[in-house]
């Protein structure tokens, strides 16, 4: 896995490491001994995995206030994702701001979403799977969203009629602006 980028003071894109032949190909999808090497301390503790059937289905954005906020390790075993960040950690000089990027299985990159940001992703075609470690578990009572099409975060999202939960349908419990207080006072 080797750094391709790094966004918003702490997220990270990688690429996957890929030994094709012609059989195929393998890879490594994780080593806890070459995260440790690149100096990560995250202990990841569950890996998640989402099936979504059609093109524009948008899941987030979403996030665990402390502590139970999540570290995510992203990739796409199938199809391809827009894949959204924004940071919101109090006294972050990026606040507010948000990255995109695609993640595929053709391209076989890796999101490393630190803690402090909502994440949530775009599919960009059919049968998309998203696979994902997380080092915290599920917390319901402390998760909390950010509506996708907040006017504040301006998400240049792949399409503005999106495939949504009801959850992510209805209003956050917190704009953004608010969230600020609501992160800062559990940081
Ligand atoms: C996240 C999660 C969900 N669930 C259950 C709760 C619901 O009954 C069902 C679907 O959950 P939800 O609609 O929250 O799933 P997504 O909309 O894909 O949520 C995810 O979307 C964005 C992209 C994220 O980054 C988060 O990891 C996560 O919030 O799975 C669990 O049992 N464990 C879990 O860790």
């Amino acid at each position: 896995m080797k750094l391709v980028s790094e966004h918003l003071n702490g997220v990270r894109l990688f690429q996957l490491d890929v030994f094709g032949d012609h059989r195929g190909f393998f890879i490594e999808s994780f080593n806890e001994r070459k995260w440790r090497e690149m100096g990560f301390t995250e202990s990841f503790i569950q890996d998640n995995h989402s099936y979504s059937a059609e093109a524009g289905v948008l899941r987030g954005l979403h996030y665990q206030l402390n502590p139970k906020a999540q570290t995510k390790l992203v990739r796409v075993t199938s199809g391809a994702i827009y894949d959204v960040v924004v940071d919101i950690r109090t006294g972050s000089p990026t606040y507010g701001q948000w990255a995109g990027f695609i993640l595929s299985s053709a391209n076989k990159r890796v999101l490393y979403v630190p803690k402090g940001f909502a994440h949530g992703f775009c599919t960009l075609v059919p049968k998309t799977e998203v696979q994902y470690k997380v080092d915290e578990g599920f917390s319901p009572e402390l998760d909390r969203g950010i509506l996708w099409s907040d006017t504040e975060l301006q998400i240049d999202w792949p399409t503005n009629k999106p495939i949504l939960s009801d959850k992510d349908g209805r209003h956050p419990e917190l704009s953004c602006a608010e969230m600020n207080f609501q992160w800062g006072e559990d940081a």
